[in-house]
């Protein structure tokens, strides 16, 4: 049975209602209702609207509030927006922007209190207290002497009529414990007897129900151009340390929460009672009061520890007797008695009463916050989150909080001085809710709005047929029906492109709440989870939105990895200029020009040498005979570290390095291999450029904060003789890169997460086909790596085959004296140092004061650390990257199919909501 059902014919008989994903929005606010906060609802005026507001342009432009959608979006709202209440003519609810209303009560002192006499709370008007210099303004205070009829005349008949005009009406009481909250909302026990009208103790509640049955039978006796049917619902429940616990059953322990696209929230299986007269009323008020949660405590000797809601739901069936038209008008009331705030100092609570406490004070602080966001809201108009899902209090209630309901609060203080604290906190509490302004709809519907939504209905069917047959979508169509079918799918291409920042939809704070707490995805999944298909597809949805987000943040990285390697593949193609020589190039450039030069010196720091030319350079280097066995296994291996055994390297290619701003030049024999087993031994590949591996991309993650950055030597001339001109193909990455990374930023939103995702596996590809032709390029002809390890700059520089090919391949630079030197000769020197990389300028060096054992000893180590992680790096990312492109293949293809069958799904999904309100 579903109990606490909200009537909310102002929500779902606007077309936002309609959409999937605005089932949970509340409708937007408005301006403040200009009406006085104690003005009593409109003189009996069962089917006439009570006062609303006109919203003209002006007044919204005059709001406070979050825009709102404009008014012409939907012919139900437009409806909405223009309807005035005199008229009453639309087939839609009226809407009544109605402040909170506020009272302030005092009790009496009690004996134990009544030290001095003296109250430290005083009324100085009808509507303000002070209390230490303080003045404090609401709607009205009732002091010490106020009665309960009093009460009752401020807030109680304002209720009724609220009602049977069919808006939702609630009253809480809020305060400190024992400061009066039952007493007010119920009446001491014994004044809840079969004739309570007698009692004058008895509370707002039993008041209420006598006042609205009374006034029901006055409206079927008086209007008798109509003909009118009530029937009234009411159950009890408790929340007792965030449980819920039907009063009226108290067997039923611990019920669940649940939200409906057309009843909104209820709680499941809460029992509900019929009620036609004041003694049912009055049974269900003793059953449900004795089996709250009560305790003695220092403070109170029967504190409620418990917040406890008795909630009536009012139906109004109407047929003229005129025309025949009928109506329906749901109202709901609230009456809501909440647990008192307690200090553990005064109470001295313990055991159980110091858990409930700590329940109750937390409960209270979480509904305390939401207000505070309410008011704040209401005030400045500034968008925030609004955690009505906090607490099962603020959860159940948000209809009555900032919704669609009128709301009276009834503060309750203890004038008593030992109370000061308590009294300032609730004064404040009380002065925040005063600022909240709910939205109250009347929750009417009438045969003109079936008819409208029959016609509706019948357009959906029609546009359900289509999208079947063909599966295609009507713009046309979409405008006479007011309703965007492609709404929902909008929100997952949203979801997609910005999946850590979901889009507010609406300005509904339960929505944002969900993209707080959590989760973009869930925010989404919150927003279209009100059926078990929504919930299903919901879940498929998250499953693919969670997937596309880390594969969003791998692509962000590899594309930042991809954008510097272009960056330096570019600078590379200009370094190269026309004679496509890297402009490091030892035999081109003296290390004193190199360390000149500033864009030498530039590239030369915090770049590392392109990692991707090397794994190639290994692949190509074992097809070349291999001399060293162990260096072989090294290579094949990739993983290990290669030890200074292995690296007797000699091959035609020659290494250049930099280390702290000296140059060094190294010549490697063809039949040897270096120490790192990279980049050294020469390739003999073709020159035909295949189709490009798709997983290189490499990651940086681990790379010691080197920065990096590819110097291959690849020239113009070489890239077109690969592929076009390398320059368009640089232009073309970098710009869908640009694109890609725009798109990819969580902050920024793309209208196509599908082709946001195809793009960056689009920029993906193509980067990875231009270092491919770089490193196909460089591998064959020469390359130069540098990089900076330990605040040591290092520079490896291979030179090509053709290029040594061209010369006399018996000679090679020396690496002692950089001159030209037979191989035979260079290698003896070398092997005397125990070296294959040796300073260039090491003859010169030797008698300068540069210490040259040391840098002999420290370039093999910190390049083969380096490169030994490159390869390793390299090989890895290569495997993920390969999982990223299938993976996005994978979810491209999902999301596409997604696509298709959400569309149908919410078509189908409107209807069935149509026909059910219907
Ligand atoms: N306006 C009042 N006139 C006379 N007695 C009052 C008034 N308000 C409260 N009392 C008395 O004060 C005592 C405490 O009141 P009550 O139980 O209503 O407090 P409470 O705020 O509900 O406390 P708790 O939060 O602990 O349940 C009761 O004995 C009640 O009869």
């Amino acid at each position: 049975m579903k109990a606490l059902a909200q009537p909310r014919s102002g929500r779902f008989s606007t077309s936002e209602s309609l959409t999937p994903s605005s089932h949970k929005q509340r409708p937007p606010r408005v301006p403040k209702e200009n009406i006085e906060p104690n003005a009593m609802p409109p003189e009996s005026s069962l089917f006439r609207s009570p006062p609303v507001s006109v919203k003209s342009p002006s007044m919204k432009s005059r709001s406070p509030l979050p825009p709102r959608p404009p008014p012409s979006s939907t012919p139900l709202k437009r409806k909405l927006s223009l309807e005035t209440p005199a008229e009453n003519v639309s087939p839609l609810p009226s809407l009544c922007d109605s402040g909170v209303q506020v009272i302030l009560r005092m009790r009496p002192l009690k004996k134990d209190e009544d030290d001095d006499g003296s109250q430290i709370v005083q009324k100085i008007s009808a509507n303000s207290i002070s209390i230490f210099d303080h003045t404090f303004t609401f709607d009205s205070v009732a002091d010490t002497g106020s009665t309960q009829h009093d009460i009752f005349q401020l807030v109680g008949v304002p209720l009724v009529e609220n009602c049977l005009a069919g808006f939702n009406s609630s009253i809480f009481a809020y305060g400190q414990t024992g400061s009066g909250k039952t007493y007010t909302m119920w009446g001491p026990s014994s004044s809840l007897t079969a004739d309570s009208s007698l009692n004058q103790e008895r509370g707002l509640t039993p008041r209420v129900f006598e006042m609205l049955f009374s006034r029901i039978h006055e409206e079927q006796t008086n209007l008798s151009d109509k003909k009118i049917s009530f029937e009234c619902h009411c159950s009890f429940l408790e929340i007792y340390n965030e449980q819920i616990t039907d009063l009226l059953a108290p067997m039923q322990k611990n019920l669940q929460i649940r939200e409906d696209v057309r009843t909104g929230v209820y709680v499941d299986c809460l029992t509900e009672e019929y009620v036609c007269q004041m003694k049912d009323v009055i049974q269900l008020l003793i059953k449900g009061l004795s089996n709250r949660k009560t305790g003695a405590t220092s403070v109170n000797l029967e504190s409620s520890r418990s917040h406890c809601v008795f909630t009536c739901v009012v139906k109004c069936r109407s047929k003229s007797m005129s025309d025949g038209s009928n109506s329906l008008r749901t109202s709901r009331i609230n009456l809501v008695d909440l647990a008192g705030s307690e200090r553990q100092k005064s109470t001295r609570a313990a055991g159980e009463r110091l858990k409930e406490a700590g329940n109750i004070n937390r409960s209270l602080s979480q509904l305390g916050n939401l207000i505070y966001i309410l008011a704040e809201v209401s005030q400045s108009g500034k968008h925030r989150h609004v955690p009505y899902r906090d607490s099962k209090l603020t959860f159940l209630l948000q209809e009555s909080l900032g919704g669609n309901a009128k709301l009276a609060m009834v503060c309750t203080v203890s004038p008593s001085d030992r109370c000061k604290c308590e009294t300032f906190s609730t004064l404040r509490f009380a002065q925040r809710a005063k600022a909240i302004k709910n939205q109250a709809v009347v929750n009417e519907t009438t045969e003109d709005n079936v008819k409208f939504l029959r016609e509706q209905i019948r357009q959906l069917k029609d546009e359900l047929v289509r999208i079947k047959s063909d599966g295609t979508y009507s713009e046309s169509n979409n405008k006479t029906t007011g309703w965007n079918v492609q709404r929902s799918l909008n929100l997952l291409r949203l979801s997609l492109c910005c999946p850590r920042t979901l889009p507010v939809v609406d300005d509904d704070g339960d929505e944002e709440m969900e993209i707080v707490k959590e989760g973009s995805e869930t925010t989404y999944i919150e927003a279209h989870s009100n059926s078990n298909v929504e919930k299903a597809s919901a879940n498929e949805e998250l499953i693919s939105l969670r997937d596309l987000k880390d594969l969003n943040a791998d692509i962000s990285d590899t594309e930042a990895m991809l954008v510097q390697l272009h960056d330096s593949v570019s600078e590379n193609v200009q370094d190269s200029g026309q004679n496509g020589v890297v402009a490091c190039e030892i035999e081109q450039t003296t290390s004193d020009e190199c360390r000149t030069s500033s864009k030498c010196k530039d590239i030369a720091y915090d770049e590392f040498s392109i990692i991707l030319n090397m794994k190639d350079n290994i692949c190509h280097g074992e097809s070349e005979p291999v001399k060293n066995p162990t260096m072989r296994k090294s290579l094949n291996d990739s993983c290990t570290e290669i030890t200074e055994e292995s690296s007797a390297v000699v091959g035609s290619d020659t290494v250049g390095a930099i280390v702290q701003d000296q140059s060094y030049n190294f010549s490697t024999s063809r039949s040897h291999f270096s120490p790192c087993g990279v980049g050294i031994v020469a390739c003999e590949s073709s020159f035909a450029l295949t189709s490009p591996k798709l997983s290189l991309s490499p990651r940086l993650e681990n790379c010691r904060s080197l920065g990096v950055s590819s110097l291959m030597s690849s020239s113009r001339k070489n890239m077109s003789q690969l592929e076009g001109d390398p320059e368009v193909l640089s232009v073309s990455f970098a710009h869908n890169l640009k694109h890609s990374n725009n798109n990819a930023h969580p902050t920024q939103s793309s209208k196509n997460p599908f082709a946001t995702t195809e793009h960056l596996a689009t920029s993906l590809r193509q980067g990875l086909e231009i270092i491919n032709c770089h490193q196909l390029s460089s591998s064959l002809r020469n390359s130069s790596f540098r990089f900076r390890l330990n605040k040591i700059d290092v520079g490896i520089q291979t030179h090509p085959q053709e290029y040594n090919s061209s010369e006399d391949s018996s000679v090679f630079i020396c690496s002692y004296c950089n001159n030209k030197a037979p191989p035979s000769e260079c290698h003896t020197r070398m092997q005397d140092a125990g070296l294959q990389i040796v300073p260039v300028d090491d003859c010169q060096s030797a008698s300068k004061s540069q210490p040259v054992d040391r840098c002999k000893k420290l370039l093999p180590k910190a390049v083969e650390k380096v490169l030994a992680g490159a390869i390793r790096r390299e090989m890895a990312l290569e495997d993920h990257c390969a999982k990223q492109a299938a993976e996005i293949t994978h979810l491209s293809r999902l999301v596409q199919q997604y696509k298709h069958e959400r569309e149908c799904m919410s078509i189908i999904e409107q209807t069935a909501r149509i026909r059910s309100v219907v």
